[in-house]
């Protein structure tokens, strides 16, 4: 975390931002005694695209991070069945949390190019498996293969270096104390050599590309609930477009459509679209995002951001279908969850 707070320091040189970013740097060290801690938080912010308040507002267990050992480091070991287009494998995932066993057995592939939806009545673990797939939590049981290797372990930079994977937080989880502009250009403050006229363009061009203007010097107090969202959506977005190679990535979006009124969820739907990768010959600038996952309770974004949907319902995944066949599948759970029927299986 030193080495994070430190360069971001050396790029952002006004007092202003030095303080806010020093106020950012003591927060993260607070909690964390060691450097395996320190550095092990450093790869989760740069990985997931979300701040560390929110890593623990989230409501992730303490243990997550305290209570890796030092030797916990991510293993990598061949799949037995390995396919190249799977980037990422769930199989026969467990996961409690207490007394409650939320996730018993599900198994699913994300493969290159695809736009998945995840679906599922409330509770029933699907920010849960998001964050199992970003590595921020490790499944009691059952694993997670990323590009064919079994992950062992949290996030770690080796794995990111092959495939990353970005997080949209359910909240914005922004950093209350750091501007629009810096939020957004975060990992670019970090990670990139881009110059801040660079980065300050390319956070305005992402910030316009979510219907956000004029914002870069506000605070995110200052902004609605729904600007928030938009914001973390500009900063996952984002990308060093200084380099010529681009990794492929996957993008996981944790209700980017809730709380937003039916034209800004439009312009969310398309956005997530529009960053997915796309042919060489297809019409208009190629997106970056390979593939990508969206939790969401809301028809709009079923319809509009994906082509496939998984529906999770007591902790498995007990429908698959394209996004068409949700609304006409004879399944009693999906036609139940598509119509918001109180009769049928689901009970509250
Ligand atoms: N860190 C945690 N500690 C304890 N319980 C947790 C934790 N994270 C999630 N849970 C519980 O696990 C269950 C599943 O939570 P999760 O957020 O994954 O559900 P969800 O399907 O995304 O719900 P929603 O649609 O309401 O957002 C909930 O009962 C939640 O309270």
């Amino acid at each position: 975390m030193a080495a994070l707070a430190g360069s971001v320091l050396a790029t952002l040189n006004s007092p202003v931002a030095t303080a806010r970013l020093s106020a950012v740097k003591s927060f993260v060290c607070r909690k964390s005694d060691t450097v395996s801690c320190l550095d092990r938080r450093r790869k989760v912010i740069s990985a997931c695209t979300a701040s560390p308040h929110s890593l623990t507002s989230e409501g992730l267990p303490s243990t997550n991070f305290n209570g890796v050992s030092g030797s916990e480091e991510l293993v990598l070991a061949e799949a037995p069945d390995e396919e190249s287009d799977v980037l990422v494998e769930c199989r026969d995932v467990y996961k409690s949390f207490g007394e409650k066993h939320i996730l018993r057995g599900v198994s699913f592939k994300i493969r290159h190019g695809e736009a998945i939806g995840i679906i599922g009545p409330s509770g029933t673990g699907k920010s849960t498996i998001l964050k199992i797939i970003a590595g921020l939590l490790a499944p009691d049981k059952g694993d997670v293969f990323i590009r064919g290797k079994k992950r062992v372990g949290l996030i770690s930079d080796e794995e990111m270096s092959g495939l990353r994977i970005g997080l949209v937080f359910q909240s914005a989880a922004l950093f209350d104390s750091l501007t629009v502009r810096e939020n957004v250009g975060f990992l670019l403050y970090e990670n990139s050599t881009m110059s801040e006229e660079q980065i300050a363009d390319l956070v305005t061009e992402n910030l316009a590309a979510v219907g956000l203007k004029g914002v870069e010097n506000r605070l995110p107090s200052e902004l609605s609930g729904g600007m928030k969202k938009r914001v973390a959506l500009a900063r996952s977005i984002i990308y060093d477009n200084t380099k010529d190679s681009i990794e492929p990535e996957i993008l996981l979006y944790d209700e980017p459509t809730a709380g937003l009124d039916p034209i800004a969820s439009t312009v969310v739907e398309d956005l997530i679209r529009s960053v997915h990768l796309k042919d060489e010959d297809s019409p208009g600038a190629p997106g970056k995002i390979s593939s990508y996952v969206v939790v969401t309770h809301q028809h709009s974004t079923i319809r509009r951001a994906v082509d496939r949907l998984l529906f999770l319902h007591e902790g498995k995944v007990v429908w698959e279908g394209v996004t068409e066949e949700f609304m006409t599948s004879s399944n009693p759970i999906v036609r139940q969850f598509a119509t918001g029927s109180l009769d049928g299986p689901i009970r509250y």
